[in-house]
């Protein structure tokens, strides 16, 4: 439909920043236009510095785009109504560590104006659904860095938002916890959420997203489904699937008899990822 509301639509949104040097600028933001369809799994990837912390800050409207707009479901990030429907797990929490797991809770719903009783039953709904019912008295600075993940998930749920926003969700975290991380994602949508995915965790996304945006430089280099991107693949690369062990062995054999590269066949986001960010850099170098 033409005139459906996304959740998340940036047009040409652009942010610069000013350097020490008179008259300088860092563009850090270079005219990004994607939108994010309500219900989806939307990962956004990038190098380090590409710009994906500071589009997300102008999302949350705690930074002015130097150009262009930004809107979750139509409205300005600036909106009160706005803010109260995107939750955010920030990529390093910073949490006060003389506070309880309850009590970070108790304050961040109060930030968002939930009634006392509601929130009290929803606070221990989540730290119970992120396993931290008996660690909720317990002050944060004895949580384990698992443990303040979790805290961090339930925090940004706490508001029940339509949209969230994962910086980093995995970062620092074991595999069974970024496993979980995953499962927590799946859940999300089959709520109705919508997902900004921000995560370095390639195999994860590519599992996860229905669309994935690619950043270097503050430009979005590639966007769009996943599978349309990665498309059929080069033929170098096969997946001998419907053949049993001795007929995959005879293809491998006669492959390496002729002097060819046997290697897994999965066409995947991370040489993609590796192959646009590598081009775009080598043009840096050539401008
Ligand atoms: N407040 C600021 N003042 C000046 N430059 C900034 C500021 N915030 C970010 N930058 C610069 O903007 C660029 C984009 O940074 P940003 O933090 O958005 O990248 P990122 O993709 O989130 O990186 P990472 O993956 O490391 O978190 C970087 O060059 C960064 O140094």
């Amino acid at each position: 439909m033409a005139n459906e509301v996304q959740a998340i639509e940036l047009e040409g949104l652009t942010k610069d920043f000013s350097l020490a040097e008179r008259g300088k600028y860092l563009r850090a933001v270079d005219h990004l236009t994607l939108s994010i369809r309500e219900n989806s799994v939307y990962g956004l990837l990038g190098p380090n510095g590409s710009g994906k912390s500071t589009t997300i800050r102008m999302l949350l409207g705690l930074s002015k785009p130097s150009a262009g707009s930004a809107s979750i479901f139509g409205l300005s990030p600036d909106s009160r109504e706005a803010r109260s429907r995107i939750g955010y797990l920030p990529d390093a929490p910073y949490y006060h560590s003389f506070l309880s797991g309850r009590e970070l809770m108790r304050f961040f719903g109060t930030l968002l104006g939930i009634k006392k009783r509601l929130l009290e039953e929803r606070i221990v709904e989540l730290l119970v659904r992120f396993g931290l019912e008996d660690a909720m008295d317990r002050k944060v600075g004895t949580y384990s860095k698992g443990m303040l993940q979790r805290l961090g998930f339930a925090q940004a749920l706490v508001g029940d938002p339509d949209i969230l926003i994962l910086d980093e969700p995995t970062a620092g975290v074991d595999p069974v916890g970024a496993a979980e991380v995953g499962e927590f994602v799946v859940s999300l949508k089959k709520q109705g959420k919508t997902v900004l995915l921000c995560s370095h965790l390639l195999t994860q996304v590519q599992d996860l997203c229905d669309h994935v945006g690619i950043l270097n430089r503050g430009r979005l280099l590639a966007h769009g489904k996943i599978e349309d991107l990665l498309g059929d693949g080069d033929d170098s690369a096969l997946e001998l699937d419907g053949l049993d062990e001795r007929e995959r062995q005879e293809v491998v054999s006669f492959a390496r008899e002729r002097g060819g590269r046997v290697r897994p066949g999965r066409n995947d986001l991370e040489d993609l990822f590796r192959r646009l960010v590598r081009e775009d850099s080598n043009q840096e170098e050539g401008e």
